[in-house]
């Protein structure tokens, strides 16, 4: 099967593009990864796949891969790729689409050339909602890993995130209690795991080690989570710039009840086929 794709990325969080809705196929699992794999395949974080929608009210639906293979509820930075793939591939001329994804609805406004807003929803801190086994409702939680206890705070974008406050993200060790956040048992369905530096009450540095992938250079729901979590406890102000390793991304939350605005870059890095 030769198959379409687009490679796109949102702030160096990377992705490729598979428009279902004007060619035909079905992608099993080892599909994805052969997609993703930067060795032997595309590469990439992420694989968006585009498909018409199944209700009537949505444009279009919006399914999302990580690396591994694992389909994933929600993915910010894809998102506004999504928006800008759909228009540049004339499948709609609409400014304002509306994307069904596993967790719900999004909406996607097209901005200017390269910059897209998306409506991320509302986040929820409820550990039922995360999920998250804890016996209610804090601030933040305390997890241990054994050799140390670490205090997160617990988020869900419709996909889950633990976030760390750090006092310095480039000498956070993102790499050694990454994986072993991402995999703790408080997290039955994993968890991505930020590294989160205040800057300022509207400017936070962040890094993401995501769940079935690794360390990203940017994660938008990641961002959301962090820039959520921080306004939960006070350090941050309504409009925050996100400064991640591959660029930078503007999140806006109005508090508990609104849902969360992300803007940020997109760009096409090159088309191509792929023999699956
Ligand atoms: N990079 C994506 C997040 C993907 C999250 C995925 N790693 C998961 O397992 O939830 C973003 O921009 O929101």
């Amino acid at each position: 099967m030769i198959l379409r794709f687009t490679k796109m990325h949102g702030a160096g969080n990377d992705f490729v593009v598979i428009d279902l809705v004007s060619q035909r196929c079905k992608l099993r699992s080892r599909d994805i990864r052969k997609l993703a794999d930067r060795r032997f395949g595309v590469g990439c974080d992420q694989v968006l796949v585009v498909e018409p929608p199944s209700r009537p009210d949505v444009d279009f639906r919006y399914r999302i891969y990580n690396a591994d293979g694992g389909e994933v509820e929600q993915c910010g930075n894809g998102a506004r790729c999504f928006a800008r793939f759909v228009r540049e591939k004339k499948l709609t001329a609409k400014k304002r689409i509306s994307v069904e994804t596993a967790c719900g609805v999004i909406v996607l406004n097209a901005r200017d050339h390269d910059q897209v807003e998306v409506d991320m929803g509302a986040p929820r801190f409820e550990p039922a909602d995360i999920p998250l086994r804890a016996e209610q409702r804090a601030a933040s939680y305390v997890i241990d890993l054994g050799a140390q206890q670490l205090e997160v705070g617990a988020v869900s974008m419709g996909n889950p995130h633990a976030i760390l406050r750090v006092d310095n993200v480039d000498t956070a060790d993102v790499e050694g209690l990454g994986p072993q956040i991402e995999r703790h048992q408080d997290f039955p369905q994993r968890v991505n795991a930020g590294f989160m530096q205040v800057v300022a009450e509207d400017t936070i540095r962040l890094r993401v080690f995501e769940r079935g992938v690794g360390e990203t250079l940017a994660c938008g729901t990641g961002a959301c989570a962090a820039v959520a979590y921080g306004r939960s406890r006070g350090w941050l102000s309504e409009t925050v710039t996100v400064q991640l390793p591959g660029g930078k991304l503007s999140i806006t939350w109005r508090g508990e009840g609104h849902n969360v605005m992300m803007t940020g870059p997109t760009a096409v890095v090159f088309e191509g086929t792929i023999k699956l």
